[in-house]
């Protein structure tokens, strides 16, 4: 059986995966919107600042009646930033005035407390100012109806602050792909369990699930299912119920006890090799007409099977950019298995690209010390140390 190119099988994923593109926008509250990303430009439904306003503790006055110093004027009261009524400015007089708190109409600057002594009703000032010095008028930071945001915008907390300054409440963003994980392996068990011999700790549930977090997905549910078919089935019938998409890890290869592919095979699944390491295996299958992915069970290929394959789709679903791929010098000669894709572990250093380890897919304390990909073609087999090339960032 020839294997497909790492290509030929991301394209059919994204064919499979087209359903998520297609679900609507959601409105939530603005609370939940960090990391979200905007479905729809967002105008702004007021000025801002919404009135004319002190930006500084001190007088309000005109400042025609500081241009000659010192100043002495009868200060006639004191405006705080709160809920107030309108004040008028009498020229050759002053308002007491805190930061944001609205400018009587009339005056036109402020003159910092600190330029100034109170005594007796009076203010005395010690240096002049300019019109509209430390006057922050309504509507210069934006205007009514102005684009605060555009659609696709990705909300951080700058984002999500200016939202608020609007008095948005709820917005309109993408929505956020519901990703179901099922690990399968009769060795799996839970963290906190006492190990009996031949078992070990799952790590791809909760791998699958943060790398699907962190991409913009919700994850829904992540289960576990030894080698009975029937109770793969099982959660694999729940599982479609609630999700747009069901990642699983394990039993894709060509051992006896293979659930995933017993399970799915005779529904249409298809599984066979993609020319890439780690991650060869793969299988993929629509089940009660939500996409299934079926990645190998080794921790590392689990992970680079997310990223190459379902981390692109996810991210475009949620409307997140797509990671970029960098070019950066090689710290040290490479050599490459012939007609694969490998993706070895590696980091940035100060000398280039340097690899974290070697290429076996078990190695997932390398993987958690690599913060990059390196992304070595089929029909490369080997790569000169200062050589420039190509990085996945994680
Ligand atoms: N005769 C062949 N054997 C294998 C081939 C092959 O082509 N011919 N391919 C190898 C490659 S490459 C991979 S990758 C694995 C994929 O195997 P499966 O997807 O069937 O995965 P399992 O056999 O279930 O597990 C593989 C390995 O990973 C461990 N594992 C599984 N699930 C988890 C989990 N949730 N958390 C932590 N570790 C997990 C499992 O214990 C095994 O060690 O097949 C090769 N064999
Ligand atoms: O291709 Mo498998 O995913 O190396 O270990």
């Amino acid at each position: 059986m020839t294997a497909r190119s790492v290509e030929q099988h991301a394209q059919h994923v994204a064919g499979l995966l087209a359903p998520l593109h297609e679900r609507p926008a959601e409105e939530i509250p603005l609370g939940e919107a960090l990391g979200r990303a905007l479905a729809a430009d967002v105008h702004s439904p007021v000025d801002l600042p919404l009135f004319r306003n002190s930006q500084m503790d001190g007088y309000a006055v005109d400042a025609a009646s500081i241009a000659s110093i010192p100043a002495v004027l009868p200060v006639r009261g004191v405006i705080a930033a709160g809920p107030a009524g309108t004040t008028t400015h009498t020229p050759g007089t002053a308002y007491r005035i805190m930061t944001g708190a609205p400018i009587p109409d009339g005056a036109d600057a402020i003159v910092p407390v600190e330029d100034t002594e109170a005594a007796d009703g009076q203010v005395r000032i010690e240096r002049s100012r300019t019109a509209g010095e430390f006057v922050r008028e309504r509507g210069s930071d934006v205007r009514k109806g102005m684009l605060l945001l555009p659609a696709g915008s990705v909300l951080a907390a700058r984002h999500i602050a200016v939202l608020a300054a609007v008095g948005l409440q709820r917005i309109l963003v993408r929505p956020r792909p519901r990703i179901a994980v099922i690990t399968t392996g009769a060795e799996l068990v839970d963290a906190g369990t006492t190990l009996h011999a031949g078992e070990i700790y799952d790590s791809n549930g909760i791998a699958l699930a943060s790398s699907a977090r962190a991409n913009g997905a919700e994850v829904v549910s992540i289960t576990r299912s030894g080698d009975d078919p029937a109770e793969f089935r099982t959660l694999l019938a729940e599982a479609t119920t609630t999700a747009d998409l069901v990642l699983t890890s394990g039993g894709v290869s060509m051992g006896d006890f293979e659930v995933v592919k017993e399970t799915l095979s005779p529904l249409g699944g298809h599984f066979g090799h993609v020319a890439m390491q780690p991650g060869g295996p793969q299988g993929t299958a629509v089940v009660d007409g939500t996409p299934v992915l079926n990645f190998p069970g080794n921790p590392v290929s689990t992970l680079i099977s997310f990223e190459v394959f379902a981390r692109p789709e996810i991210r475009r679903a949620a409307g997140l950019p797509p990671t970029e791929p960098e070019e950066l010098p090689l710290a040290a000669a490479v050599t490459s298995i012939p007609g694969k894709r490998q993706f070895l572990r590696a980091r940035r250093t100060d000398a280039g690209v340097e690899l974290v380890s070697g290429p076996g897919s078990h190695l997932v304390a390398a993987m958690a010390w690599a913060d990059v990909l390196l992304d070595v073609p089929a029909d490369v087999t080997s790569l000169d140390a200062g050589q420039l090339v190509k990085v996945i960032p994680l």
